[in-house]
């Protein structure tokens, strides 16, 4: 099968070291607007040759398209264009309802796969795409009715290559959980690192005193605003839902520690605490 790759850095890059790995891939085309970032993956052997648009389109069989959402709802109508009935798309963003509409009406509609790989780090580019990365993960379909049966069944083998398991999801649902799970933890550690940056103006005390615990909250701050800015706007209703909720949540804590109400403090731990046996 040849693999086109559109957005040739974290997310696809993995999927494309991974499907070259289990033999699912006989060519791979990188497609990026950043030229250093086709260098870098060609380097890499993450792809076999950087193209166009249009020619990596026309020239394979599946075709992913991993750039920022807003990019991506912008361009998947033009891709959709350029598709046959013998070719399968499949995006890979974190957030899908806008995406879904964007190409609700198109006449291609039902090549597309919307999918979301529940799995990443903080670092971005080809020279972070690690081949190992998927593998227990699980893979989001969603809107699966809005696609043909093979094109979803290539998505099902290519998320099984990946070694994911799958969860289907209407994709409004799907903002809403992502918002709940993952978009407000990357909102809390931004602010928590803005928070130490401010106090904290020592910067070789926060090397040197930085154990584990700061390290593992603070992680995500690491994240580029050139995914998650468009992660946010595409999202914005359901983060703001979920951020009033973590305010009121902070408030409590504040209001424990002013009115010395330790036993209240306790209870908002002891609370929290049941998260341990649902992430064990
Ligand atoms: N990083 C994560 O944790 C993670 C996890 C799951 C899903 N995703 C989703 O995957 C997608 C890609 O994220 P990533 O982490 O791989 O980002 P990344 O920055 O590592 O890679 C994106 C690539 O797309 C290129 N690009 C940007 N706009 C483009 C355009 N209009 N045309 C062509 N190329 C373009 C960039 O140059 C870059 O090489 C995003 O939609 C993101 O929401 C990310
Ligand atoms: O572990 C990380 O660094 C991530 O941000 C990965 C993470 C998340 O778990 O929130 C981020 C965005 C996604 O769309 C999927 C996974």
């Amino acid at each position: 099968m040849k693999i086109s790759i559109i957005g040739a850095g974290l997310i696809g890059g993995s999927m494309a070291l991974k499907l070259r790995e289990k033999g699912i891939a006989d060519f791979i085309y990188g497609i990026d607007n950043n030229q250093q970032h086709i260098s870098k993956a060609l380097e890499l052997g993450i792809i076999d040759a950087g193209t166009d648009l249009e020619y990596g389109i026309k020239n394979a069989d599946f075709i992913i398209l991993a750039i920022p959402v807003d990019a991506a709802r912008m361009l998947l109508p033009t891709v959709l264009d350029l598709v046959s009935d013998q070719q399968t798309v499949m995006d890979a963003g974190s957030t899908k309802a806008g995406i879904v509409k964007a190409v609700k009406d198109h006449p291609n509609r039902s090549r597309f796969v919307a999918f979301h790989p529940m799995w990443g780090t903080e670092n971005s580019g080809p020279q972070s795409a690690i081949s190992d990365s998927f593998s227990g993960k699980a893979g989001v379909i969603c809107n699966k009715e809005e696609s043909a049966a093979d094109a979803l069944q290539l998505v099902e083998k290519v998320a099984e290559n990946l070694d994911m398991h799958l969860i289907y999801m209407d994709a409004q649902d799907h903002d809403i959980h992502t918002a709940y799970i993952s978009h407000i933890s990357h909102i809390t550690s931004y602010a928590l690192a803005n928070t130490v940056l401010e106090k904290e103006r020592e910067e070789e005390t926060i090397f040197q005193l930085a154990s584990s615990g700061f390290s593992s909250t603070v992680r995500l701050a690491k994240s580029h605003p050139e995914m998650w800015v468009p992660i946010f706007k595409q999202n914005k209703e359901n983060v703001l839902d979920v951020l009033n909720e973590h305010i009121t949540q902070l408030r409590k804590f504040k209001a424990a520690l002013e009115k010395e109400n330790y036993e209240y403090l306790e209870e908002l731990i002891t609370n929290a605490n049941r998260i341990r046996g649902i992430l064990r």
